[in-house]
């Protein structure tokens, strides 16, 4: 293999993180982190929460080897990142931190085009790309020639996280990257960010101690306990569900935000209509309206217009294009969900939900919309 193609490997490969055994001990015999087995999947948002000093950036800083592991092996897709040229390495992770990091004497376009100039872009390649980025995290152009200090704290964050962005890096490592601003700026902030996630996919870790935060935005959340262990890594439906310890029951308050749930009712939200076909429609048809709205799937109602079953993406795209959806295997929901249900029994029906979707009828057992894990977790907080 060439370098170049070596080079291009990394750039696409995929991006699973996983540490397998891994430790940290500092020179003067604090342990930050202890034996951490922990695969976080590509193109997901894994969050780290837990108390101050449990381990949550050391864990961080150990895949771009701003730390080295003391003991056992991280991977990133198939490659171990201690044989990786740390510098290259570093282009390809997006690193955002708490106080955006920006260099002060630089203006917002020139820290945005930083690792782009790394890496030899020229001159009209950097532009197009600071201006594409800007329009992506929601800057007014013309803040592109002004520097940091001229900016609000949530704004310096959305130049750091278009900094960032700029390579296109497959992975992204943020270290409590909301913190730092006031709440109402940290909830837009938050909202945008799960906008953002949603088009770009990357594999993004970040760190928080903000559990609220943490069951908003992660597709998935490491609970870390003192001692840098992993207390529970669940989805946020499955830490709330069936937490594994007292100590996630505490830090997550369950018992509080279960009682929460189950008082809403879930004509009480305004559901996602979702994504639907009849049971006559043809796979080819399906397929063109799941690929129009970039879903995993798609819900087939039948002739009284109620839920039949969830068609996923893999079952679609192995059917003939001719076939019809009724003659192919649909995958049934456990429990039906009526609008007068409230939302923790929904949270029970989402767990062994097909494609974590569940649709939901009215009285007379139409379909009326669904209801997924984004949607829940968003009444959380
Ligand atoms: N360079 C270092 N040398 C020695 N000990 C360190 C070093 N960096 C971190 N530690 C210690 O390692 C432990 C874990 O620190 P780390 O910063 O990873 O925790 P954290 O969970 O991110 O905490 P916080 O939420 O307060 O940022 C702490 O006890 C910390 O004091």
């Amino acid at each position: 293999m060439t370098r170049r193609d070596a080079t291009k490997e990394e750039e696409q490969g995929s991006s699973a993180i996983v540490f397998e055994g891994v430790s940290k001990r500092y020179p003067d015999g604090t342990v930050a982190v202890e034996h951490l087995d922990l695969t976080l999947p590509a193109g997901e948002l894994t969050v780290l929460v837990g108390p101050s000093g449990c381990g949550k950036t050391t864990t961080l800083r150990m895949i771009n080897r701003l730390e080295n592991p003391s003991e056992g092996r991280l991977m990133i897709g198939e490659q171990d990142v201690m044989r990786i040229d740390a510098t290259r390495l570093r282009r390809r992770i997006g690193y955002v931190m708490q106080h955006s990091g920006l260099f002060p004497h630089h203006t917002i376009a020139d820290n945005i085009a930083t690792v782009p100039r790394l890496l030899g872009w020229n001159k009209k390649r950097r532009r197009e790309r600071v201006d594409e980025l800007i329009e992506l995290v929601g800057l007014e152009p013309s803040l592109a020639s002004r520097y940091p200090h001229q900016l609000s704290g949530g704004q310096q964050q959305r130049v750091g996280l278009a900094r960032a962005l700029a390579a296109d890096p497959p992975i992204l490592l943020m270290d409590e990257p909301f913190a730092a601003v006031d709440p109402i700026v940290r909830h837009r902030l938050q909202q945008e960010f799960l906008d953002l996630q949603r088009r770009v996919q990357k594999t993004i870790v970040m760190v928080t101690h903000d559990i609220d935060e943490a069951m908003k935005l992660g597709d998935r959340v490491a609970i870390f306990e003192p001692g840098g262990a992993v207390a529970q890594f669940d989805t946020p439906s499955r830490l709330l569900a069936a937490p594994a310890s007292d100590f996630v029951i505490d830090f997550i308050g369950a018992d509080r935000e279960l009682r929460r749930l189950a008082l809403k009712r879930l004509d009480s939200l305004t559901l996602d209509s979702g994504l639907t076909a009849p049971f006559d429609e043809v796979v080819s048809r399906a397929r063109s309206y799941l690929q129009q709205a970039g879903s995993g799937g798609i819900v087939v109602l039948d002739s009284d217009h109620a839920p039949l079953g969830w068609l996923g993406w893999e079952q679609l795209k192995r059917a003939g294009d001719a076939t019809r959806l009724d003659a192919l295997d649909l995958q049934p929901w456990r429990h039906r969900l009526y609008l007068h249900d409230n939302l923790r029994t929904a949270l029970n029906a989402l767990i062994s939900a097909p494609g974590e979707v569940v649709p939901v009828v009215n009285d007379e057992g139409h379909y009326v919309g669904v209801i997924d894990r984004l949607q829940l977790t968003r009444q959380l907080v």
